[in-house]
Order: structure tokens, then sequence, then C-alpha cells
């Protein structure tokens, strides 16, 4: 197993921490045939098929490029935004690659999982490192799809920006709000690309709205593009008012010309471009103090005379200051704008040294990502992203320390810093490393291997899928002794049945997928037991009395209260097993075995025996517990998915008829170009395989995201049908 290794410093001599996210390496090598050869030779690169060749740069340069021109980015969006489409664009102009991957041919270098190849689709990130004009840029391109957020979000928390890529004809798609919302989470800049400026029906107005509206940001419009839909052709550059336009004779997009904007050639142009300019240095000073002061000084007559260099620092700070976003445009597919899109990540997006991280790390084995295959290396500056391998105890969203004491020194430090800054502007936030946001696993089903004598094989399998990815939750059925998975969508359990089969070489076999319902108490109830047993000589005596009751967290965790009579003489030991018997009966509620959420468990009385062992008293404690949750009046409730889709407006009326049978609950028709959005909500039971049903309905043309909204309470006729069904009455 490979991890991603992040290392955050700014000192030689101080080691606090460095972080590490693992990613596995697949021994899939299509792409090698068009990387070009741009690796020194050496001991440790020759085993790097295709890396060898004339163009040999200096170890030096290859490895320790300034940390002011490492650029650190991520590329985030919507499931096919086109955000394989873009790197492999990026890495084809940046001399990375030979030829241009195509996503729809299967031959791209960031998705070299064998499932992405088929599917089309990204899952796991992955990371390349190349050079663009002087600057070393480590890019990771994230998955779009629903299934696999916890990946977009591990990939965030190394990036010191990323580039957001939207499709121009839909602008902010519900994917990407929750992205977004990563993002934010994570203090990254940002630069907003438009993407698809060539499809029928884009829109650089619309998108822009929709990034104002939806994302709650202020675009920076950095570019205007010349024609929309079949006309594009071009941009203009509204900082230096030059238009930018690609030769229609090149297939690759690496030719085009850019020219001043002239009064006599391109009067109206100029004229429009002048207006988007000026009103872009209003809008940055308006967000930048020292900029405004500028303007003021020297430029408030004439705004044509500020240099585009003075615009550029300030729109850098800008978003560095996360004010404000950066938006250009172009089509990733018909090779327009990816150079200048290359040109704005290194000139606005922040080097890691801008980021004030303040961490530093020493590692043993270090390797340099290039998509699937890893150059050794033998060391690393700050501010880069690499691999290491062996770590056998360290899981995603660890962060991995030189000593305790560093690292208690570090957060101490982050800690003062906190309070000092907390009042200022929340900029100590940055110094710690957030951590992984794990989404609820909505589905699960059980896998069985091949033969009883697989059965490890298959743990092992498991252990180490879940370090990778902590969204993949496993779990021992303890009526019927089988395994089960259990994830966050119908592909994600798909995709790890897949991966089980082609990296560990087991065939196993996955039961039906089944929702992950949750039960609630609606009254308040009392029960007591008593435990009483003789083990050799010794006897084992507990009695207690509990009081469930319901209150609303929307927590699966119990809120655990003490009598006043028992909280005063309780042990440490007799509390962590009172403790320790609650919560395993909450996790199994007495209607379906599903965990309990919304109760709070209160412990009345209490007398343990001298001499009673703590498993006793957690086992006497369970019981009891599980027996007051059976006494009360319960309720199943349900995964309620919020859904959008985006349909064709001849398509809208079967998929409203369709919703309407699946118990959706719709709160909103939006038009988008010829399109119509339907937003909102449905439970997870009635929309499974939807994919299928949705593509039937409107001949492929629809798409639909879905995310977890909160859990809720099933009427009594849907809870009976379910009840009688899991009993096997019907
Ligand atoms: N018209 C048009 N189509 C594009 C453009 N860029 C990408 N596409 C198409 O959009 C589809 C999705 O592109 P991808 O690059 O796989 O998108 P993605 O965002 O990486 O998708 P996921 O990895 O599944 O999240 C493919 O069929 C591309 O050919 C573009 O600029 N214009």
């Amino acid at each position: 197993m490979l991890s991603i290794l992040r290392i955050f410093a700014v000192s030689h001599q101080t080691i606090p921490s460095v972080h590490i996210n693992n990613i596995c390496c697949y021994k899939v090598r299509a792409s090698l045939k068009r990387l070009k050869p741009h690796v020194p030779l050496g001991r440790n690169y020759s085993s790097l098929p295709g890396l060898i060749g004339n163009d040999i740069k200096s170890l030096h340069s290859i490895i320790n490029p300034p940390i002011a021109k490492i650029r650190n980015i991520g590329i985030m969006a919507h499931i096919d935004a086109g955000k394989t489409t873009t790197t492999e664009r990026i890495l084809y102009y940046s001399g990375y690659t030979r030829s241009l991957g195509d996503v729809d041919d299967g031959d791209t270098v960031t998705d070299f999982m064998a499932q992405e190849r088929e599917r089309g689709i990204t899952i796991q990130s992955a990371a390349v490192t190349f050079d663009w004009k002087g600057y070393r840029v480590n890019l990771i391109d994230t998955p779009g799809h629903v299934d696999f957020t916890l990946e977009v979000e591990r990939c965030l928390r190394v990036l010191d920006g990323a580039v957001a890529i939207f499709d121009a004809s839909a602008g902010v798609e519900a994917q990407t709000l929750t992205v977004w919302r990563q993002a934010d989470k994570h203090n990254i800049p940002r630069i907003c690309f438009l993407n698809k400026m060539d499809k029928t029906g884009a829109s650089f107005k619309y998108a822009v709205e929709s990034i104002r509206e939806k994302l709650k940001a202020k675009p920076l419009l950095l570019q205007l593009p010349i024609g929309e839909a079949k006309t594009f052709k071009g941009v203009v550059d509204v900082v230096t008012k030059e238009k930018l336009l690609w030769n229609s004779n090149s297939n690759d997009g690496k030719d085009f010309e850019r020219k001043l904007l002239l009064e006599m050639s391109d009067p109206a142009l100029l004229k429009e471009t002048t207006e988007a300019r000026n009103a872009l240095i209003e809008q940055v000073a308006d967000l930048d103090d020292e900029f405004a002061d500028l303007v003021l000084e020297e430029f408030s007559e004439n705004f044509d005379l500020l240099p585009a260099e003075k615009l550029q620092t300030a729109i850098h700070r800008v978003t560095l200051a996360q004010t404000a976003v950066p938006v250009l445009c172009g089509s990733a597919l018909k090779n327009k704008g990816i150079q200048p899109l290359l040109d704005a990540v290194t000139m606005y997006l922040p080097s890691p040294e801008e980021r004030n991280y303040e961490f530093l790390e020493r590692i043993s084995r270090l390797l340099l990502p290039f998509a699937d295959q890893h150059v050794e290396i033998p060391s690393l500056t700050a501010g880069n992203i690499a691999l290491t391998v062996g770590l056998k105890h360290t899981a995603t969203g660890d962060t991995i320390v030189s000593s305790k004491s560093s690292a208690l020194a570090a957060a101490r430090r982050a800690e003062r810093e906190g309070e000092k800054k907390h009042r200022q502007n929340k900029e100590a936030e940055r110094v710690l490393l957030a951590g992984v946001e794990i989404p609820e696993p909505v589905f699960f089903c059980t896998i069985e291997p091949p033969s009883v004598s697989k059965q490890p094989d298959l743990e092992h399998a498991l252990k180490c899928l879940q370090r990778e990815d902590p969204s993949l939750k496993v779990r021992l059925d303890p009526d019927s002794g089988q395994t089960v998975l259990c994830g966050m969508g119908e592909l994600h359990i798909e995709i790890i049945h897949d991966r089980i089969k082609r990296e560990y070489g087991l065939e196993t076999y996955l039961g039906p997928l089944q929702v992950a319902y949750r039960e609630t108490i609606l009254n308040s109830v009392r029960a007591t037991d008593t435990l009483d047993r003789t083990l050799g000589d010794k006897r084992h005596l507990v009695t207690v009395e509990v009081e469930a009751r319901p209150i609303e967290t929307s927590s699966v965790t119990p809120v655990i209260e003490y009598a006043e009579s028992i909280s005063e003489g309780l042990l440490k030991v007799s509390q962590e097993a009172i403790e320790s018997g609650i919560h395993s009966a909450c996790l199994q509620g007495p209607l379906l075995g599903s965990p309990v959420q919304d109760v709070a468990i209160t412990l009345h009385s209490l007398t343990i025996h001298p001499g009673t062992s703590t498993t006793m008293i957690s086992a006497c404690v369970s019981r009891c517990v599980q027996k007051a949750l059976k006494k009360a009046d319960k309720q199943v409730l349900e995964p309620l998915m919020s859904l959008e889709v985006t349909v064709a407006r001849d398509y809208l009326s079967p998929v409203l008829a369709d919703l309407a049978q699946r118990r959706g609950n719709i709160q909103e028709i939006q038009t988008r170009q010829d399109n119509k959005v339907v937003i909102g909500f449905v439970p997870l039971a009635d929309i499974m395989g939807y994919s299928t049903v949705l593509r039937t309905l409107t001949s492929g043309s629809a798409t639909f995201a879905l995310e977890l909204s909160t859990y809720q309470a099933m009427n009594s006729q849907d809870q009976n049908t379910l009840l009688n069904r899991r009993s096997g009455l019907t």
C-alpha cells in the first residue's frame, strides 16, 4: 500500500508533523506509452519503463524547486464536469504526456484504476507532478461522484489551492456545492474554470450568476469568452486586454495566438473588455486595501494606465484571502483555454509557504508520484506532495509526527495561536490539520468468501480497503455471524466488491443490498434487571434499573445520565463497563436490529455484589437497556436523500411521474438552459437502482445527484410492511 504524504515545513530544524493520505498503487500500465521521458536516469529510476530519454533535467530541479515556485493543487467538480479531460490537457501541454488521453476512449493518465477506465469516471484521487513555466505543480484529480466524497475530502486536506471545474451549460451543480463547502472548511483558495464553453447551451453569464447565487462567492471575471457554444473560439484576457484565439488548424490546441485588442480591429470587444477590466479593478479595490490605495493614489484618473502585474498581484492576495474567486473559461475537449488556466494556477493560487503551515517531517523512503508510476527520491523539501510505503498502522486522515512531545508542542502552539487569532479572523485554523469527515454509510449487504478457508483472506482485504477508505464500514452480524459491508452507495459497494476480486484475487458473494435504517423510541420507559451467576467459586451479582427516554439529537450515540445517588461512589472501571453496556444495547434496536438514535439512558439504581466482574456489569446493563427499549413505543427511521435530477424538458413528465411513485417530495423545479432541474427529497429505499430507471426513462439524457439529508420517521403502514418483510411474513 502506498500513502500520499504531504510535508509541511518552513524551517530545517523542527519536525513537528506530517500529514499522510493513503492512496493505492495499481499496476495499470496503459498510460506509460504516452509518458514523455523527463525523469533523470539513475539507480532508483531505471525501473521506470518509458521514462528514459534525452530530455533529462537535473535531479535537483526535479526534486527541489524553490518553495515559492511550488503549487499543490486539486481539481474538484461535479461528476462529468470535465476534470479528467482538463487534467489530460494540462498534462499534455506541460509536456508530461506525448498525446492527448480521452475519457471516452478510456486511456487517460489519472483514471488509472481499471474500473475508472471502464466506467469513464474518477474513483480514486490520482497525483501527478509536472512543471509549467518554471513552476512545479503537484496536481490531484479527485472524483466527482457522491459515493466518493470522502476521497475528495482527504485530498483537500493536503492542498494549497484548487481549481473548481464547472460545466458552463449547467453552472453550479449539486456535488459542486458539497465539495465547495468542504474546500471552505479547509480554507482552500480556489479559481473557477467554466468548462464546456463549446457545448450547446453553454452560457458564461449563467454559470457566473450561479457561482454568485449558489456558492455565495464573488466571481472575478478574468476572462470573457469569444463566442459561445458552436461559435466558441477563444477568450479575452481581461487583465491584459489581449485576445487568445486557438488555431483552428491545430488539432491539439498547442498553438494559439495572443494579440492585444485594438480599436481598429476589435472596437466592440475592446469596449466590452475595458468595461469588464474597470469593473474588475473596482471589485478588487473593494476587497484589498493595499490595492485600493494604489488605485486611488496613482490611477484613479485612468484605469487603463494600471499595469497588469499590479492587478495580478492584488488578485493573488484576494484569492488567498478567499474573499473572491477568479473565473476563467474554456473547453477542455476542444483544447481551448487550458494554457491560460495553468498560468492562472501559478499566478493566483498560493505557494505552500503562503499557507502558514508549521510542520516538517523526515521519513525513510519517499516516492514521487507520476500517476500510477513512482520514482524513489532521497529527500524532499517543504511544500511538496510525495508518497511513502510500508506504513502498517496509519490510516487515512492520520497525522504522523516525529514524537509525541513534538505533536503536543505543535498542538499547544496551534491552540495558543488559535486563541490569539480567533478574535481576528480565524486565521489560525489553517495551522491545524482538520480531521476527515467520514460520511454515514447508508447501504449495507453481507459478503461471503468462496470458502470458509478464505475468510482470513477476506478479512485481510477488507482491513486494507478500510484503511484506505474509512467511509467503508465492516461489521459482523451477531446473529448470523456473517460479515456485513456498509457503504455510501450502490456504486461504492460494487467497486469494493470488484476490487476485492481484482486486487486480492478473491471471488466473493454479496447478499442483497439493504438500506441502513435506524430506530428510535417515542416514550419514556423504565426497566430493571438482575444478573446472578456463579462461575467457579465466584458469585457475580448485579441489579440495575434504567430509564430510556426520547430526546432530539439526530445521533446514534446515546446520552448517558446517572441518578445522583449512583454517580457519587461509582468507580471508573464500573462506569466504563456500564457505558459500554449501554452503547452496545443501543447499536441493535429491538425492531430491526438497527442503531437506535435520539435516546437518553438514565441509570436510576445499581447494586454490585463485591467481586462481580466488569463484563457481567456490562452484560446486565446492556440486557436491561434492551428490555427498556423493547417496552417502549418504537419507530423506524429511514434515510431521506436529497435528490437533484437534471433532465431535458421533454422528459420532465415521466421523471416526475416516476418520482411520485417513489414517495418523492418535489421542492422545486428550476429551468437551466434547455433543461429542467428537479430538486426534492426521496426515501433511499425507493431510489435504489435509480440510475438504470432514469436512463431508460430519458433515453440516457438525464443525470442525478443524491446525498443523505436526514433520517425521517416512516409512516405506520410502510413501517409494518418493512417489518413484515424483514421477519419473513410477506
Ligand atoms: N462538449 C464538451 N464536453 C466535454 C468537455 N470536457 C469534457 N467533456 C466530456 O464530458 C464527459 C465527462 O468528462 P470527464 O473529463 O470524464 O469528467 P470528470 O469530471 O472527470 O468526471 P468524473 O471523473 O466521473 O467525476 C466526457 O464525455 C467528456 O468528453 C468540454 O470542454 N466540452
